[in-house]
């Protein structure tokens, strides 16, 4: 067992979600068309592995912070225009001492989610270091979207909305908030993702490009998203 998925479990046990290790064995045959790797990327704490457990398996990691060790992945098929997308996405450990650990897994990713708390602002802060790495070590074609996590704690935010989505808009990049205590966003983030990776795998010369950023606010709108 590696150490990350050891960690990951660990994490789940403790919160009642530790069916992971039997649904992993039986999405490994889940029929699929196309697969793509995405990251997610950001400080220790913003929430990562949560948003990856909300998005897998539909439940919300509360309790004790247990910090993520090293690196592991999980696998989701989302359908996207008829297409079985898999989306296999690694779970990274946000601590400095993992770094060198993580960046060695840069290189074959095709999107990347950076994750800041928005009741925290260093990790907003370091969202810049975060993109300067991203363009050290990453393909230079690798989606990037941008989120603000746990926007359920209203009362605790520290960064404006418009602070990321400035922020975002500078660097050019899809912005949202998110919140894997409540699920707000949560499906939207990995299925536009998903959505843009087919379009770019798949697209006719004669046909539009996906609109990522069209696509996220028509979804936004649709499902009244963006309270927490
Ligand atoms: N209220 C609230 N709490 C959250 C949310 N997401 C994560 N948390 C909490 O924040 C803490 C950190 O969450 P993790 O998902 O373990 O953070 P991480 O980014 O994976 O951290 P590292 O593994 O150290 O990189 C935990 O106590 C979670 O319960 C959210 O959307 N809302």
């Amino acid at each position: 067992m590696s150490t990350r998925k050891a960690s990951l479990t660990e994490k789940q046990a403790k919160n009642g979600t530790s069916k992971y290790v039997l649904e992993r064995c039986a999405s490994i045959n889940e029929y699929y068309d196309i697969a793509f790797k995405v990251m997610l990327l950001g400080d220790s704490a913003v929430g990562k592995t949560c948003l990856l457990v909300r998005f897998k398996d539909g439940a919300f990691l509360g309790g004790n912070f247990i910090a993520t060790v090293g690196i592991d992945f999980r696998n989701k098929v989302v359908d996207v225009d008829n297409l079985k997308v898999k989306l296999q996405i690694w779970d990274t450990a946000g601590q400095e001492r993992f770094r060198s650990v993580t960046h060695a897994y840069y290189r074959d990713a095709q999107a990347l989610l950076l994750l800041y708390d928005i009741t925290s602002k260093p990790s907003f802060d370091n969202i810049r270091a975060w993109l300067t790495e991203i363009h050290e070590h990453a393909q230079k074609d690798v989606v990037i979207m941008l989120l603000g996590n746990k926007s359920d704690m209203a009362a605790e935010r520290v960064v404006k909305t418009e602070d990321g989505e400035k922020l975002a808009k500078e660097y050019g990049v899809p912005f949202m908030e998110t919140s894997a205590k409540t699920g707000v966003n949560v499906d939207l983030a990995f299925h536009a993702i998903g959505k843009e990776l087919k379009h770019r795998a798949t697209q006719q010369p004669n046909e539009p490009k996906f609109q990522i950023h069209d696509y996220i606010e028509s979804q936004k709108h649709k499902t009244g998203c963006c309270g927490p």
